[in-house]
């Protein structure tokens, strides 16, 4: 947002890799050490926060202003404005007040909401190491600036663009700038100009995948490559279903208002000429109809169910992900961490006649020892009860783990003797051998017995919940001392490696209670089949269908979507396979949720409508998330379902408040401008009413919603909302109808008389009902909240204050006869208990059709990642 002036060492030119690193420190005035904490402060207030996109929070002077700049509030006070040029003081003030006291509502109600939910935010910030004044300190991945020296290890985000100083067996995945999915290797830079490349560079957004580096920043926030790629994607990035229809809905309001205020202004135009009168009813008419309060309603709903959220451990970092987690009916899961403890344990190894075998194990300790990439805990587990002693193997060379082998090779060396050892997923690896290794250590040719012996070996084992990687080998012509990719064919077979890793305690249950709320639960995995089945059957997970990622490979996407909604174990997939089963999900008509915590997740994550990571996760995955779970317990997710769609239960109600008293109120004020000889109400007592009304239905977000809202995935359904509005609206116009007939018919009333009586009405009628429409079941079963007990009769008691006594006298209201207002009362309740009575049509023609309705193929919104 500030990154105006002089920005230290923003790389204007780009390819700052040529430069040299010695040319690159002295520009940015720093050392091999870092900058001093002092000069880093200075040149982050200089130069800004890096944030790759930013913020779309305003400053309190900018909100303000935005609101008096709306148009409905600019023509408000230009009312105001004449008023008082005609000499009519008191309703310039009164307006004056009435506007300030509403945009300083709204605004006081919206800035605290997102005050609360930027520091849940900065509670899941992700922090990284940075060198100040030679030491090392954490600090928030915002908080880096150029000339900057950080300390990056695998599973780190690269904070930002940066020239690696050095490099321990660096490997970055860039995929997110460059598509490509393997790893890259990274090298530190030369200290002479010239000889540069970009291997030496990392750029922020990309993740370390493996090994150890020290970064010089040279640009952060919005000069990375990332954030030119963020900015241009920020304005494109399409609003959610929800936000579509909210915004439609208000659209579909604010013409009906239009042409209504034309109608009025023709009529009275026509009847008796047009006065300022007239014209301020009209504009105060048009305040009243808009539903301005929708989108404040909408982030103080959004963020009291963050915070509600962040009690049970779950933190938000996105708002409207709140929505869509409530919304949401598929849920992925990764495998390993998240329905699995992630405590891996060897339990042996076994060679190719099933029986142990302690020179499997020593093999694939000797790949685990040296191998440089991506070190997991599987390797730790071999390593962890490993002796120091290698037999004097020295390591030559490797080939990392990337998540496209699924293998890792090192090249060892005895003497002059070289072995390739290979250990990676048995299937893939046993496809690259010829021959195998006998309990006795002799080597036979591998044929198809052999082979499907060998394989229905691992089945046998996979399905006792054994996780396992294959151990091969390969004698290397001596003198031999690189490898490349295609060394890793002709080997002989050794036999396995087993681990276990025990189910999650909380997962069972979690996934009983996910399938009670409607939410189907399918585990995509790059483990292989009788693994994932052993589990899902260990957790009694109602899984239909199994597909590979090879079957994934060779389906187009339209194909791909019509299978994955019948399949609910996904096995042996890649990393973006995992992300095109989440779009293809999506395509299908699903709200997709993905949870995962490995580098390997963040694509999904990335793809989802709800990306969900957990606390010990990457640092990867737990930024692409909108979702972080901060137990370690997948129970949180049932509750954060049900808090995402209270949250929807509770916009619902302002918006079904909204329309139907809003649709009623049009209808009886081109009724009343037709039939009356008078204005119903004047143009401050229409303010006073909205303002009231507003006031009333500020404990909304804070309401209890009923059982039904909970118990299924809960979407925006435009029909039902005009289904409902369609039913209650002319309700309540017909029994504003009856008070017109009523007052004037039966009692003669004045002007004044009329106005303060009708005014009473509406108020009664439109506060009350909404204890009536905020559930579903007969209203006197569902408890509302006490704050939205106090607010609405605090705003309904002051409106009758105001109406009833003399304190009422300078906005018109006059003193009513008994007779009048028992009458009046009498018909407010005959309209509340109709409205009891009726809302179960409402309801049900809403509910019916809004669950087929509501899964529109491509509902949702393509986030491109
Ligand atoms: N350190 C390693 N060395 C060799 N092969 C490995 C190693 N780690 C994993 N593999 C292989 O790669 C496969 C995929 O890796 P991994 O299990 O991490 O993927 P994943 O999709 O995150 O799985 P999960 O669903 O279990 O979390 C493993 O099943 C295993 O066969
Ligand atoms: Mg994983």
């Amino acid at each position: 947002m500030t990154m105006e002036p002089a920005k230290a060492g923003a790389a204007g030119d780009g390819e700052f890799w040529h430069e040299g690193r010695n040319a690159l420190l002295r520009r940015l005035g720093t050392s091999a050490d870092g900058l001093s904490g002092e000069e880093a402060a200075e040149r982050l207030r200089r130069c800004g926060p890096n944030v790759a996109v930013t913020s779309l929070r305003r400053g309190l002077l900018f909100k303000i202003a935005r609101r008096l700049v709306e148009p409905l509030i600019a023509i408000l006070l230009i009312a105001a404005l004449i008023s008082g040029a005609t000499g009519d003081w008191q309703s310039l003030v009164i307006i004056v007040v009435i506007v300030l006291a509403s945009i300083a509502l709204d605004v006081f109600q919206q800035t605290e909401a997102e005050n609360a939910v930027d520091a849940l935010r900065r509670t899941v910030a992700v922090e990284v190491t940075a060198l100040r004044g030679g030491k090392p300190v954490e600090i928030p991945v915002r908080e880096v600036v150029a000339g900057d020296v950080v300390a990056l290890h695998g599973g780190d985000l690269i904070p930002a663009d940066g020239l690696i100083l050095e490099s321990h067996d660096a490997m970055a995945d860039e995929a997110v700038l460059t598509g490509e999915p393997f790893p890259v290797e990274k090298l530190a830079a030369p200290s002479d100009p010239g000889g540069g490349s970009a291997d030496a560079a990392l750029f922020g957004g990309t993740s370390l995948v493996a090994g150890t580096v020290r970064m010089l920043v040279v640009a952060t926030g919005a000069d990375t490559r990332l954030g030119a790629i963020s900015r241009s994607m920020q304005a494109s990035e399409p609003p959610t279903a929800f936000e579509r229809g909210v915004h439609g809905l208000g659209m579909l309001i604010l013409r009906l208002t239009g042409f209504l205020v034309l109608f009025v202004l023709l009529t009275q135009l026509v009847r008796q000429g047009l006065s300022i009168e007239s014209f301020l009813f009209a504009v105060a008419l048009a305040v009243g109809l808009t539903p301005e309060l929708l989108p404040v309603v909408m982030t103080v709903t959004l963020a009291r169910g963050a915070l509600r959220m962040a009690q049970r451990k779950v933190v938000v970092k996105r708002l409207s992900a709140i929505h869509d987690l409530g919304a949401m009916d598929v849920l992925c899961t990764d495998k390993t961490g998240t329905l699995t403890e992630a405590r891996i344990a060897h339990v042996g190894s076994f060679g190719c006649d099933g029986s142990d075998s302690a020179h499997v194990t020593a093999l694939a300790r000797l790949n685990s020892r040296f191998c440089s990439g991506l070190r997991n805990n599987l390797d730790g587990a071999l390593l962890a009860a490993a002796a120091e002693d290698d037999g004097a193997w020295r390591p030559l060379a490797d080939l990392p783990f990337d998540f496209q082998r699924r293998r890792s090779s090192v090249l060892v060396a005895r003497g002059d003797e070289r072995e390739m050892v290979v250990k990676g997923a048995p299937e893939a690896l046993l496809a690259l051998c010829d021959r195998f290794e006998r309990a006795d250590g002799g080597v036979e040719p591998l044929d198809d017995a052999g082979r499907g012996r060998i394989l229905a070996l691992f089945e046998a084992k996979g399905a006792e919940g054994l996780r396992l990687l294959g151990v091969a080998r390969r004698t290397m012509p001596p003198g031999t001392g690189e490898l490349r990719r295609e060394d890793e064919a002709g080997l002989v077979f050794a036999g396995c490696a087993a681990f276990i890793d025990p189910p999650k305690a909380s997962a069972g249950e979690a996934i009983r209670q996910l399938a009670q709320a409607g939410v189907r639960v399918k585990v995509i995995s790059g483990d292989a089949a009788p693994v994932v089945r052993h589990l899902a059957e260990s957790l009694a997970l109602p899984a239909r269908g199994l597909m590979t990622g090879d079957e994934i490979a060779a389906l187009g996407d339209s194909a791909l979507s019509s299978r994955v909604r019948h399949v609910d174990l996904f096995v042996r997939v890649a990393p973006e396979q995992k992300a095109r089963i989440v779009l293809a999900l999506r395509r299908a008509g699903h709200t997709v949720g993905f949870i995962g915590d490995g580098i390997n997740d963040a694509p999904a994550i990335h793809a989802a409508d709800v990306g969900l990571s957990v606390e010990g996760g990457t640092e990867v995955a737990r930024e692409a998330a909108a979702i972080v779970l901060l137990a370690p317990d997948l129970g949180v997710l049932a509750q954060g379902i049900a808090e995402g769609r209270r949250t929807y239960a509770n916009i619902m109600k302002y918006v079904r408040m909204g329309t139907s008293s809003n649709f009623g109120n049009m209808l009886s004020m081109a009724l009343a401008s037709m039939v009356l000889p008078f204005l119903p109400l004047n143009p401050l007592q229409i303010l006073v009413n909205n303002m009231l009304y507003d006031l009333s239905e500020v404990g909304i977000p804070f309401d209890e919603a009923d059982p039904g809202d909970l118990a299924k995935p809960q979407h925006w359904d435009m029909r039902a909302v005009l289904r409902f509005t369609l039913v209650m609206g002319p309700l309540s116009s017909v029994f504003d109808a009856v008070t017109f007939a009523v007052l004037l018919g039966v009692f003669g009333a004045g002007v004044e008389m009329f106005r303060t009586a009708w005014f009473v009405e509406s108020i009664l009628t439109q506060i009350l009902v909404i204890f009536v429409i905020r559930t579903a079941a007969p209203c006197w079963r569902s408890r509302p909240h006490r704050l939205l007990v106090l607010t609405s009769l605090g705003a309904l008691a002051a409106a009758l204050i105001l109406a009833l006594t003399p304190l009422g006298h300078p906005f018109g209201f006059v003193a009513v006869p008994g007779p009048v207002l028992l009458s009046i009362l009498a018909i407010a309740a005959c309209y509340l208990v109709l409205a009891e009575l009726l809302k179960p049509l409402a309801m049900r023609a809403a509910r019916g059709r809004g669950a087929a309705g509501s899964h529109r193929p491509g509902a949702g919104r393509a986030r491109a990642f």
